[in-house]
């Protein structure tokens, strides 16, 4: 699924307009009935109060169709217009009117009015006042709407996207939005709901499909949702005369002194990913710690006890995964400075591998070409420098991407995963994956998968779903305080098995109770 900007979208209704010759209020038509489905699929006639806040421009004409299902339908509706300006849309104007035509007059809200007081934590409040048109910062009439509706717990339903958010870029000032519990995007969700800074604005989001032109859909470039139907192709299938050697041999380098088992997470999801071999490179202390608890790994180890002091690995590996637990000691870092200068094999970089890298930048350029990086926010920073919003940290991101031609795996509540001006969204995993030695488990199936075959944008969109898959799926067993990074391998069988799992179907019992 595709994640379009506004200009894009108002570029897509034109589009459908013409060439399914429709006027616009048909589209706000087919909108608005398609949230009135929703609902009335859920709510069966119940008579809730709902609570309809409309704006002047089209979200809330789409709101006032809505409104008029609803009604018509018997439902228990209180509707509003917020007049924040004189202008008003052709598509508010008209369905203004036809709410109007069923004797239910909207109540008009304007800065001397006093806000609804009726409404109690058990009613809806749906919100249509502004949607993708927002282009300003929001007046006091609308700021102190939303701050008397925020302080409500009423279940909050928005159309198309949650009031005073941009979906391209974050507002100035977050007291003035609008906070869901459901937005019901038509057809492209929006890029703040994926941004850590906005995202936390709507709890869930759903895409409603409002028909737009499939060609202009399927023409535009846009960010990419990466789930079950995505991941399922880039899937390799096993040889049935195959042997160790055709699934790749990883290495992963680093630990230190009470960090081994950051190498020993990344080594084992190596392995569980489905690579043939994985061996180690970690300082003499973890050899004995490894050779003994992990006996499917080949271990070499630096002549220093605590610390790598050398990075010359002997044997022949695919692929290579590098930094976790690795430190940042000076004695280190040179030595990690070396292995870039002559390493030519395809590199997974994270933690203190990246942290050695912010510190000499110079050896960006000599990394192989697709290079992949996977840092978190901190590790980010280093980096790129520092960013004002979310925003501008994704385009910083693609730029320096496009600079060094590597991949960089954003490590966050959502992962995105960007290689120069392509970005993709992970759609998998929950606050269970943060734990300590999560990002360990990452790095070991990207480089497992890497070594593999998979080609390295595939290693990562497929590993970073596969991560998340687990935390999803284990989560029913563990609950979220109780999942840990081991979890993640425990769990990678069963990721991988549900690629593959249909959807259930009914029983005949359960179809003919239907
Ligand atoms: N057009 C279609 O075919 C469809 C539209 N859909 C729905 O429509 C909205 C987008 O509607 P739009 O009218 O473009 O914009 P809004 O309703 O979000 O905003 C209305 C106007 O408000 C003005 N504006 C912007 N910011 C502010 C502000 N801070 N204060 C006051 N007024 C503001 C702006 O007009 P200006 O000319 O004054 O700049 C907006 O145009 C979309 O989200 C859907 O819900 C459906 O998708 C169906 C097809
Ligand atoms: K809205």
């Amino acid at each position: 699924m595709k994640i379009l900007s506004a200009k894009q979208i108002y570029k897509a209704h034109q589009a459908t307009i013409t060439n399914q010759q429709i006027t616009e209020l048909d589209l706000l038509e087919r909108a608005g009935l398609q949230i009135f489905n929703w609902m009335h699929m859920r709510m069966q006639g119940a008579q809730v109060k709902i609570h309809i806040f409309n704006g002047i421009g089209n979200n809330g004409g789409v709101g006032l169709v809505l409104a008029r299902h609803l009604l018509e339908h018997g439902y228990n509706v209180a509707n509003y217009v917020v007049n924040y300006s004189k202008k008003r849309t052709d598509g508010f104007l008209k369905n203004y009117d036809r709410v109007k035509k069923l004797k239910q007059w909207p109540v008009l809200l304007n800065e001397a009015s006093e806000f609804p007081t009726d409404i109690t934590a058990d009613d809806i409040i749906v919100d249509a006042i502004f949607g993708i048109g927002l282009n300003r910062g929001t007046t006091n009439l609308v700021n102190n709407l939303f701050a008397h509706l925020n302080a409500i717990k009423a279940f909050k339903l928005a159309v198309d996207i949650p009031s005073g958010l941009y979906s391209n870029k974050v507002p100035n000032n977050l007291d003035h939005v609008l906070r869901v519990n459901y937005t019901l995007a038509f057809q492209s969700p929006k890029m703040c709901f994926f941004l850590p800074e906005t995202a936390i604005f709507t709890e869930q989001w759903e895409v409603l499909d409002i028909g737009l032109d499939p060609e202009f859909m399927h023409a535009a470039f846009g960010a990419q949702l990466i789930a079950k139907p995505e991941v399922l192709p880039m899937y390799r299938m096993r040889e049935k005369f195959a042997n160790k050697f055709t699934y790749g041999h990883s290495l992963l380098i680093g630990g230190s002194y009470g960090k081994i088992g950051s190498i020993q997470l990344a080594s084992k999801a190596a392995l569980v990913s489905g690579c043939g071999m994985v061996s180690a490179l970690v300082p003499e202390c973890g050899y004995n710690v490894l050779q003994s608890s992990f006996p499917e790994l080949m271990v070499q180890n630096s002549s220093n006890n605590k610390l790598l002091n050398e990075i010359q690995p002997k044997g022949h590996f695919n692929v290579i995964g590098i930094g976790c637990g690795m430190g940042t000691d000076e004695i280190t870092q040179k030595a990690f400075e070396s292995f870039i200068e002559s390493n030519t094999l395809p590199l997974v970089i994270d933690a203190d591998g990246l942290n050695c890298l912010s510190r000499n930048t110079e050896l960006l350029s000599k990394l192989p070409e697709m290079s992949i990086l996977t840092p978190h926010k901190a590790e980010l920073e280093r980096l790129i420098g520092s960013w004002t919003n979310d925003f501008e940290m994704l385009k910083k991101a693609k730029d320096f991407s496009t600079q060094y031609d590597c991949i960089l795996v954003l490590k966050d509540a959502i992962t995105i995963t960007v290689y120069h001006k392509e970005v993709f969204i992970n759609t998998t995993g929950n606050t269970a994956l943060a734990t300590a030695g999560s990002g360990d488990v990452l790095t070991g199936i990207i480089t497992g998968l890497l070594a593999q075959g998979y080609d390295p944008l595939s290693a990562c969109m497929f590993g970073v779903y596969l991560h998340g898959k687990t935390a999803d799926i284990g989560l029913q067993d563990t609950g979220y305080q109780s999942f840990i990074a081991s979890d993640i391998i425990n769990y990678l069988p069963d990721a991988y098995m549900d690629l593959f799992k249909q959807p259930e179907q009914p029983t005949p019992a359960e179809e003919q109770a239907e």
